[in-house]
């Protein structure tokens, strides 16, 4: 099976590092939700993953081959999809045109859009008329469109109210469903947590959680201690 795999990574920006020392597999076909208060150095572990930055130290490797040389195009192309934070749809364009910006022919722009039937029905809209739940989904359609392995989603839900949100997380199951490996940073910890299976908490650059993402859910107080740095489980 095969797996992203992050062995003793540490991240630093300007002054230090900002998070450290995280080894953590994510294996095809499963989620993982990696949580924690804001500033806890999510953003910066997902852009050393997909190559935005170098890590300071530690390795990471998709299905044991070492990505350290690999650019961010060259992992993109290998399968490592970084979904940034933010809406990055191109608004004149329709739907379907946002898709076939990765898709390599139309039959792939299909196929994608035939997982998302409310995108469906709005193939020839510019994007700029569909709301901002929509858009995200253009966004997600887009990346499925681009045959990833393993998906690096940053916060879809900024902007959405939850119940928006909520329609867009049984489509990243499907994801996983179907093959890919899904890293998972979130805001709504217990939306992400609930459709995750394991879960990684960082809290002040560490990690202060590993394991199942059900015992967090089941355990209110470890989740709590975790976000508040507390030792690792
Ligand atoms: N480009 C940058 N240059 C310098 N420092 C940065 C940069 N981006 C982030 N930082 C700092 O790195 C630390 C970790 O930020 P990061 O965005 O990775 O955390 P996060 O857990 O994703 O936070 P949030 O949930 O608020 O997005 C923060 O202290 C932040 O101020």
């Amino acid at each position: 099976m095969s797996t992203l795999e992050l062995t003793d990574v540490t991240v630093s920006r300007g002054a230090g590092p900002v998070i450290s020392n995280v080894s953590l597999t994510v294996t095809a076909g499963t989620i993982t939700a990696l949580v924690g208060p804001n500033g806890a150095g999510k953003t910066s572990l997902l852009e050393a993953v997909s190559g935005v930055i170098a890590p300071s130290s530690g390795s990471i490797t998709l299905a044991g081959t070492p990505l350290a040389k690999v650019s961010r195009v060259g992992r993109a192309r290998a399968g490592v999809i970084h979904i940034e934070q933010g809406r990055a749809v191109f608004p004149s364009l329709t739907v379907a045109e946002n898709l076939r910006l990765t898709a390599r022919n139309t039959t792939e722009v299909d196929e994608a859009l035939a997982m998302f039937p409310e995108l469906e029905k709005r193939r020839n809209s510019p994007t700029a008329l569909l709301s901002g739940g929509e858009q995200q989904m253009v966004v997600l359609a887009r990346s499925f469109a681009a045959r990833p392995k393993f998906l690096l989603i940053d916060e879809m839900s900024l902007g959405l109210a939850p119940v928006v949100f909520m329609r867009l997380l049984p489509l990243v199951q499907r994801f996983a469903e179907q093959g890919v490996g899904v890293l998972l940073v979130e805001q709504f910890t217990h939306l992400a947590l609930g459709v995750a299976d394991d879960a990684l908490v960082v809290a002040s650059g560490r990690v202060s959680y590993q394991g199942g993402a059900q015992a967090l859910l089941d355990s209110p107080e470890l989740l709590h201690r975790a976000y508040l740095g507390g030792e690792a489980a």
